[in-house]
């Protein structure tokens, strides 16, 4: 069994692990990810009991219970390169041995039920600010996933071909990837939320179609997301995390979703600034659905 080097697997002095400075037994089994650290605060205020609280960099983590259910919220900054961090950390946590640095076997294994709650721009003209928009299927046009060996097996790879094909994909960028999230937690969602595909970017500007000052490499980007179609799906938002925490869940055995609130409407040209209403809305609708169907 192969022992895990401390230089791969940094654990801090205090027994946590290197960025989220949780121990393991301070990890509950549903665990809810959100990009904000007072997001992480805000979600914990609805706990009836916070039992541990960890701060590190933009990792905000609080443990607690809810309706008898136990919580695990975390903060986890902008962007796949930070999920690569939390959703190793997390699953680490879980599932490797931090005394003897050997993953425990499969019979102790836990997977964890992952919600990102989030932000994002809706890219189709029917989908208002303030909408609940869940990722059936979450996109990655970050390039995270193809680091990791056999991605192949959780990829929807005659979606990918069909997203290279119809938008003429760059080959310059990173290979797109996609993910289909957990079947059971999509159905939780299903009476609140509208189903799509969430693309994450590896940036808010030109990654997303956005020109401030400096103009596209494809002046017909956003459109041809826009435009793109598969199946039943067609690209419902974009964010920056979505595509990381299901690849990754995929490939470790966990269940998530993302369920993101829409505070920017890019066909409309619109966007809600102050969207700290749309988000309490959304963390109640998640909190309601999770210690419910536990
Ligand atoms: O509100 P959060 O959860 O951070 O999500 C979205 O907002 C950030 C950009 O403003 C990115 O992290 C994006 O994914
Ligand atoms: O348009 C948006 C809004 C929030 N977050 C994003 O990444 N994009």
């Amino acid at each position: 069994m192969r022992t895990i080097p401390s230089s791969e697997l940094i654990v801090n002095d205090d027994g946590s692990v290197f960025h989220l400075h949780l121990k393991p037994d301070e990890l509950a089994d549903t665990v809810i990810l959100v990009g904000d650290p007072d997001r992480s605060s805000m979600v914990a205020s609805y706990f009836d009991r916070v039992e541990h609280s960890a701060a590190n960099r933009e990792f905000r983590c609080h443990t607690g219970t809810l309706n008898g259910v136990r919580l695990t919220v975390v903060s986890t900054g902008i962007g796949c390169d930070n999920i690569d961090i939390v959703m190793n950390e997390l699953d680490a946590l879980a599932n490797v041995d931090f005394a003897a640095r050997v993953v425990k076997p499969g019979p102790q294994r836990r997977s964890l039920r992952i919600v990102r709650l989030g932000t994002c721009g809706a890219v189709q003209p029917d989908i208002p600010l303030g909408a609940l928009v869940m990722s059936a299927v979450s996109g990655g046009i970050d390039g995270l996933l193809n680091f990791y060996a056999d991605s192949e097996a959780v990829r929807d790879l005659r979606l990918e071909e069909a997203f290279v094909r119809q938008t003429g994909w760059d080959e310059r960028l990173a290979r797109p990837y996609f993910v289909r999230n957990d079947a059971g937690l999509i159905e939780l969602f299903g009476d609140v939320a509208i189903r799509g595909l969430t693309l994450s970017a590896p940036g808010f500007y030109a990654p997303q179609g956005r020109v401030v000052r400096l103009p596209l490499a494809r002046p017909d980007y956003l459109e041809k997301i826009e435009r793109f179609e598969h199946e039943d799906l067609r690209v419902t938002n974009l964010e920056m995390e979505s595509s990381a925490i299901a690849g990754l869940a995929a490939l470790l055995g966990h269940r998530a979703l993302t369920v993101c609130t829409v505070i920017a409407q890019r066909t409309a040209g619109d966007s809600k600034p102050d969207y700290a209403a749309f988000v309490r809305n959304m963390v109640e609708t998640a909190l309601a659905k999770l210690t419910r169907n536990a």
